[in-house]
Parts: C-alpha cells; sequence; structure tokens
C-alpha cells in the first residue's frame, strides 16, 4: 500500500537510559540514543520497514532539520522536507530501568505565513498522488493554527483519500469535527478532549460515540499496558495481552496506528494487529521501531474480546 504522512512538528529524538530518575541530581546515563522522531515520521518509518511505500512530509530547518533528514535518509522512507527559516526541535525521553519514561518535548520552532503556506502546498501536492492513506499526526508547532490538521483531513477527504489523525489539545478538537475516518486518541488525550474522567469500558465507549457522532468513523483509544478498545460501526472490541515491562514506550502509539491502517480484516484483526505492533514497540529501546519478524512474533500473544462489559475497570482489562 501506499502512505502519506505529515508531521508539522517533527523532532530529533535523544533517549537516555538511567537506573533511576531522581529530581536534582547528576545521573550517570547507561546509555543513550538518537533518531528521527515525530508523529508521522515514525508512522511512515514503521510502515516502510513492513515493505509499504511511504512519504513522510515535514518541516526541516536548522542544525537539528539536517540531523533529522541525516537520520532518516537510511529507512526507506520518502521525506518530502520543506525547508523553513527556524530550527526543527530536539525532543528527550529518560527511560529507567523498571521502563517507566519521561518524555520532554520541546514546543518547536514558530511557523511563520510562508512555512504554513510552504507546508499545505507540500501536504495537497503529495495527495494528488492519491495514497491509500493519509496520516496528520502530532502536535503542532508555535504559528501553526488550531485547526491545521482539521484542514489537512478536509483537503484529504475533498479528493476522497482516506484520512487517520492523532494529535491531543485544540488540534485533537479541532480534528474531530473534520471527520476523519481513523481518531487515535490516548485514553488521556481522549478525556482530556470531552474534559472528563474515564475509568471504565462504558466511559470510553461513550466518549468515542459522542466523537463518531460528530463524524469520526472509527475511534482506536490506545490504553497503555491496558492495550486498545476500537468503537466502530460494528461495535467495540478490546485487544491486549499479559504484561511487560518497556525498553522504551515511545513510538507506541504510532506503531498501533500504523499496525491498524495495514491490517486488513475484522474490525478485531485490524485491532490485534495495531496492538501487536504497540508491543513489539514498546520491546525496543528508544524510538526504534520494529520489523515484520518483531510484530509478527507481538501478534502470538495478542487476544481480542468483542464488546467487553462496560462496567469493566480500564486498568484491569489485561487481566
Ligand atoms: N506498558 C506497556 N505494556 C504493554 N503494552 C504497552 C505498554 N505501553 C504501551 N503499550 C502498547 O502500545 C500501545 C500504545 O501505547 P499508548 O501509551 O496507549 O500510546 P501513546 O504512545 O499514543 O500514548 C498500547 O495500546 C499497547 O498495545
Ligand atoms: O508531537 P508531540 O505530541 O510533541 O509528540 C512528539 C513525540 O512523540 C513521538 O512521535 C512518539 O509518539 P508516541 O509515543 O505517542 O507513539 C516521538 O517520536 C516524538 O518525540
Amino acid at each position: 500500500m501506499r502512505f502519506l504522512t505529515v508531521t508539522p512538528n517533527p523532532s530529533v529524538d535523544h533517549t537516555v537510559e538511567l537506573d533511576t530518575l531522581t529530581r536534582g541530581e547528576v545521573h550517570r546515563a547507561t546509555a543513550g540514543s538518537v533518531e528521527a522522531g515525530g508523529k508521522g515520521v515514525n508512522v511512515a518509518r514503521v510502515l516502510a520497514r513492513h515493505g509499504h511505500e511511504a512519504t513522510a512530509v515535514l518541516p526541516s530547518g536548522g542544525v537539528d532539520g539536517d540531523r533529522l533528514e541525516t537520520l532518516l535518509a537510511p529507512q526507506r522512507v520518502r521525506a518530502a522536507t520543506v525547508a523553513i527559516a527556524g530550527s526543527i526541535r530536539t525532543n528527550t525521553t529518560i527511560v529507567e530501568r523498571d521502563g517507566t519514561t519521561t518524555k520532554l518535548n520541546e514546543p518547536g520552532p514558530e511557523l511563520g505565513p510562508q512555512d504554513l503556506d510552504a507546508l499545505q502546498r507540500s501536504v495537497s501536492d503529495e495527495l494528488q498522488r492519491a495514497p491509500d492513506w493519509f496520516v496528520s499526526s502530532g502536535s503542532l508547532p508555535p504559528g501553526a493554527p488550531a485547526d491545521l490538521h482539521a484542514r489537512f483531513v478536509r483537503t484529504a477527504r475533498g479528493l476522497g483519500v482516506r484520512c487517520a489523525v492523532d494529535t491531543s489539545g485544540a488540534a485533537l478538537a479541532a480534528a474531530v469535527d473534520a471527520g476523519p475516518d481513523v481518531l487515535k486518541p490516548n485514553e488521556d488525550e481522549l478525556a482530556e478532549l470531552l474534559g472528563r474522567e474515564l475509568h471504565t469500558v462504558g466511559d470510553v465507549v461513550a466518549a468515542a460515540g459522542e466523537l463518531r457522532s460528530r463524524g469520526v468513523g472509527e475511534v482506536l483509544v490506545s490504553l497503555g499496558g491496558a492495550g486498545a478498545l476500537l468503537v466502530g460501526a460494528q461495535g467495540t472490541v478490546w485487544a491486549g495481552g499479559r504484561s511487560l515491562v518497556p525498553l522504551s514506550t515511545v513510538g507506541a502509539g504510532d506503531c498501533t496506528l500504523a499496525g491498524f491502517l495495514h491490517a486488513t480484516g475484522s474490525p478485531a484483526q485490524r485491532l490485534a494487529t495495531a496492538v501487536a505492533w504497540g508491543r513489539a514497540a514498546v520491546l525496543l529501546p528508544g524510538s526504534s521501531v520494529p520489523a515484520a519478524p518483531e510484530t509478527s512474533a507481538a501478534a502470538a500473544a495478542v487476544r481480542t474480546l468483542d464488546d467487553p462489559h462496560p462496567d469493566t475497570l480500564v486498568k484491569d482489562l489485561q487481566r
């Protein structure tokens, strides 16, 4: 299949591994790594590793822009870079020995009107090539309008291209009303969007139902160690597996969405693939994305459940 992604706020992902993080202390890291990052970039990377044609549209500028392009070059992703005046960001992740992951995401460069025009032109040009899926992902940098993902989705839908969105905050709220085919919030992002806490399966299903009534096709809610729930026209499915000690959870959500779009079959089959790709990602260090042998191995441990009981607590789903 052919995929197009856009990442308005890509990053160089710097991961530092250490024993235990203590605020205010000097730490000696046990390992460190640097990778090309940002949500749409990661979606493109993992799809390319699974043999798909993946194009990633991204702004690039400054020393970190050069670094990101260098890191992306060997990864079989076709990078459609848009030169911007500012320098792209570095995001830092601290992973402790027990798998606890702390992310420090920079705001990113200010995008001026010319940068935004160039980015929108690049997305429109790439959409003319009629990809099978378009993925609009990640936070928005300063200067970008909150409805940037929504604008991309409307352009894609106008051209008949199926689209998925993974973002947060005001950008997520704006994207809902553009009616993407797939929306992938995590539990916290969904709770923030609806302005209420989500404790049970019923809470999540009701929240997802509200988004569907506003025009979203399928809502794929990732739940960290508790797997994921898919709410769509055919009902609700859960998929997950036994608990894992993550090496790094960075990129797990991106791999989950990529697996979902890669898969075919019933909602349960597509969700099981999504969860397998997410679980394979957490077993890799830093922002590394899994290859086919790793996602196939992870798939063997995933189980699914149709219509999980609405009173079940989300945190109890994997038991
Ligand atoms: N601690 C964990 N144990 C097992 N699987 C995990 C863990 N954290 C994440 N995953 C897998 O990765 C997926 C995405 O993780 P999640 O944290 O929900 O996404 P995001 O990175 O978007 O916040 C989950 O649905 C799950 O399959
Ligand atoms: O755009 P945001 O929300 O700041 O997120 C960017 C960060 O998220 C990642 O794309 C990882 O995302 P997930 O862990 O949600 O899959 C990193 O590569 C990047 O540093």
